[in-house]
């Protein structure tokens, strides 16, 4: 029997904050994140290159501690819940042994932990059955990520977490690989993963956490995300006219102006319409439903890419 974990939520962060390097040119890399998790959730941690999202992902691995705030995970700080066995993971790099196969390797990796998945089942769940006697060197890229996938699997987690799981696969792997992953969440198990794709994030996640500087900046489905920007996107020709005051007009959430054209995200496209029309503003106008796309690139800036030091953060 596997060891009963108690009522309370899968993931817990409260105020954390993480910097690294030195003080000056430190880069807060999370920035007062509050994330609560509850158990049976997938959620996807979403955000640009350099958001904050692996250096989330190792704090409640307990790869690293919080400079502030505090980790739980499972009812216990994160390296007690990975030590008894009730965290997998999947992390952007390490490969797997090589000169081994994949029934040796997860038949191993399972003898390491208290109370591990028959291997049998973990290399169902993970879909690598028809290849467990092969050696791993001899795998394909994405046969190798599915392996990775059975590792994490192997200690019979209670919650997996995933940086990137997809990041090298081509779509069939993709598919695949989010069958598997659905499976194990059906069981009940918790799911975190990050990711760039958009599609992704809204196919595979009960709920989206989108992450920027560091910061959670939105916190739902997608269907929430694409109405967090405004849920209806307007657009038209500005013909030679000022910009001040678009943000004002009703319904308006945010502006964006590219050459002549502005492209307002709104609440209510027909209260943005009808004033742009008072206003005499509406040559080539078009109205449109936002994407998450459309939603994600208003949420987080560009210059996202990068957190501020704290010598820039000084000068603000
Ligand atoms: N060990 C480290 N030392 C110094 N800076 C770091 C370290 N780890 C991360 N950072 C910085 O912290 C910020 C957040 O990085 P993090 O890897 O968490 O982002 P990410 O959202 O996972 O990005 P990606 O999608 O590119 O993997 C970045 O500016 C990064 O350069």
């Amino acid at each position: 029997m596997k060891q009963t974990t108690g009522n309370s939520a899968a993931v817990v962060l409260t105020a954390v904050v993480k910097t690294f390097g030195r003080t000056g040119r430190s880069v807060r890399a999370v920035d007062g994140i509050d994330l609560s998790i509850g158990r049976g959730e997938t959620v996807a941690l979403l955000g640009r290159n350099g958001a904050g999202k692996s250096t989330t992902i190792g704090l409640l691995l307990g790869l690293d501690g919080p400079d502030s705030g505090s980790v739980r995970v499972l009812g216990r700080t994160a390296e007690q819940a990975v030590r008894a066995g009730l965290v997998g993971a999947m992390l952007q790099d390490g490969r797997p042994i090589q000169r081994v196969t994949v029934r040796e390797l997860i038949t191993f990796v399972a003898s390491t932990y208290p109370q591990p998945m028959p291997v049998a089942e973990a290399l169902s769940l993970a879909g690598v059955t028809a290849y467990a006697n092969r050696r791993i060197d001899k795998l394909s890229g994405g046969q190798t990520q599915r392996v990775r996938f059975a590792v994490a699997l192997a200690g019979n987690p209670e919650l997996i977490v995933l940086d990137e799981p997809t990041a090298a696969l081509d779509v069939e792997a993709r598919r695949t690989f989010w069958d598997s992953m659905r499976a194990y969440a059906r069981r009940g198990n918790t799911v975190l993963f990050s990711t760039h794709h958009l599609e992704e994030a809204d196919e595979n996640a009960d709920r989206i956490v989108v992450i920027d500087r560091g910061r959670i900046v939105a916190d739902g489905t997608g269907d929430t995300i694409r109405g967090a920007a405004g849920s209806s996107l307007v657009s038209f020709d500005l013909a030679g006219r000022p910009t001040e005051g678009l943000e004002l007009l009703p319904g308006v959430v945010t502006v964006e102006v590219s050459g002549d054209r502005a492209l307002l995200h709104t609440d209510d496209s027909d209260a943005t319409v009808i004033e742009l029309a008072r206003l005499g503003a509406i040559r080539d106008l078009r109205v449109s439903r936002a994407t998450l796309e459309d939603a994600f690139l208003a949420l987080t800036a560009p210059a996202a890419a990068a957190p501020a030091t704290d010598s820039e953060r000084e000068t603000v």
